[in-house]
């Protein structure tokens, strides 16, 4: 059996994110192993409409007893699922349309083929260095069936300026802006506090963002206006999480709003049993709310859109835990946080397993951090928060931000069904 060269190609939003998860989702395909994968490549749009931006490329060898015809359907798909389109009118001009996936059969074996739906091998790939460069990384060997040139030999063939011209990405700190470019983030529970320094590190990496606030339109509608001025499209929903039918109004509304779909949901909201009106509740009334907000409209809405992001072939999804659900804290608030977040710890293992590959789902775990509670916390408090945490100092807002960009990003593509904590080392 041949094994299969294929390229890839992304021009929109998340282009690794979409390369990503078009790999992904083959090699959960059951009748194709994904054999190699080059490094992707940025390269300069090439006959393209005037729209284009850069394309992200790569190439992959794929090992399978399918027909040709049928990887090509199993490729349609996969691309229509992450969000490709087909406008008529670049085409008609001659030119191709950005697109968020193009998967490409290059040969299969030595097949010559000519039919509407397939060109084997495919027209192009001898005069395209975007596919050549990242296929001689993984198959400088193969032979072209027609011009019976190595993929080597026909790359050493193409202009030097255009070879060039793919190069490898450079992550510098303004990449770090476009980290989340094109992907679609909702935060519950962003209208202060963890949410609201969460929603702003996404925004600020280039995502669009929707706040969700239940109390307060304005507040919400504040912290959106103010993260626009990062440039890409921020806004308020609201919902009460108490309501099941409000989350799942929520599910819907967040996923259709921003666009077609959500490209990372994070859980945050949770009930201040702590401060404020709930402070007051029994211990029963507190243990209902906690229940309601923090567990079951997290369970009801990452379950509702994890099934739609592993419909879509990707996605993240964070929840929020705590530290010492695990350890145990003496007191009534001790008792009611262990038992909801480490409900909601238990949670994410199972969604994890539930929706992977496709979807990733972790948990944060915040030790003492620094939000409205820890404002009015008393002196003898303060003590306590720096005696129990080796690093010596609270939290902040921002450190829980900093590991949830870190999570969702690609680079802990390979975590999924953890609980990361955040807490300045308590281990006990
Ligand atoms: N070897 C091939 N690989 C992928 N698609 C092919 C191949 N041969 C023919 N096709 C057909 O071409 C169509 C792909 O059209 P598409 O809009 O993706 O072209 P494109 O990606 O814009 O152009 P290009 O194929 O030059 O990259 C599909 O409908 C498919 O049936
Ligand atoms: N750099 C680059 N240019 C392109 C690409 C591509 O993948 N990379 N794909 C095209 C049509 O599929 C047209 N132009």
């Amino acid at each position: 059996m041949p094994q299969i060269p294929i390229a890839l190609g992304s021009n929109v939003g998340d282009r690794r994110g979409y390369l990503d998860a078009a790999l992904r989702r083959l090699r959960v395909e059951p009748h194709i192993r994904v054999v190699a994968v080059s490094p992707y490549y940025d390269t300069p749009p090439v006959d393209a409409s005037a729209d284009s931006q850069n394309y992200l490329n790569a190439a992959a060898l794929l090992d399978t007893d399918l027909p040709p015809q049928a990887v090509l359907r199993i490729f349609l798909e996969i691309e229509h699922q992450l969000g490709r389109r087909r406008p008529a009118t670049a085409r008609a001009m001659g030119l191709y349309a950005p697109r968020t996936l193009d998967l490409d059969l290059l040969c299969y074996g030595d097949q010559i083929w000519d039919s509407p739906e397939l060109t084997l091998p495919h027209p192009r790939m001898h005069e395209r260095s975007f596919v050549l460069k990242p296929l001689a990384d993984i198959a400088p060997n193969i032979v072209h069936p027609v011009l019976r040139q190595t993929v080597a030999d026909l790359l050493a063939d193409r202009p030097a300026d255009e070879r060039d011209a793919v190069k490898m990405p450079s992550f510098t700190e303004d990449s770090n802006r476009h980290l989340f470019a094109g992907v679609r983030v909702l935060v519950t529970g962003s209208t202060s506090g963890i949410g609201r320094a969460m929603a702003t590190a996404f925004a600020e990496r280039g995502a669009d963002v929707l706040i969700h606030g239940y109390r307060s339109h304005e507040a919400a509608a504040t912290v959106a206006n103010q993260l626009r001025a990062y440039g890409q499209d921020c806004r308020a929903v609201m919902a009460d999480l108490r309501q099941p039918a409000e989350v799942d109004r929520l599910a819907k509304e967040a996923w259709d709003t921003l666009g077609d779909g959500l490209g990372v949901l994070i859980c945050n909201a949770g009930a201040d049993t702590l401060t404020g009106e709930l402070a007051k509740l029994s211990f029963d009334e507190k243990l209902e709310t906690l229940l309601a907000v923090d567990l079951k409209a997290t369970m009801r809405l990452a379950r509702a859109i994890g099934d739609k992001m592993k419909a879509a072939g990707r996605g993240t999804i964070l929840t929020m835990g705590w530290d010492q659900a695990e350890t145990g804290m003496e007191g009534d608030s001790g008792q009611l946080f262990a038992a909801v977040k480490g409900a909601v710890m238990s949670f994410t293992r199972s969604l994890a397993l539930s929706l992977a590959p496709q979807v990733r789902v972790n948990c944060l775990a915040p030790g003492w951090i620094r939000t409205a509670w820890g404002e009015t916390a008393s002196a003898a408090w303060h003590d306590r928060v720096r005696r129990e945490t080796p690093l010596g100092v609270w939290g902040l807002p921002d450190d829980l931000a900093a590991a949830a960009v870190w999570l969702a990003s690609p680079g802990a593509n390979f975590m999924t069904g953890q609980t990361v904590r955040i807490n300045g080392g308590a281990v006990r």
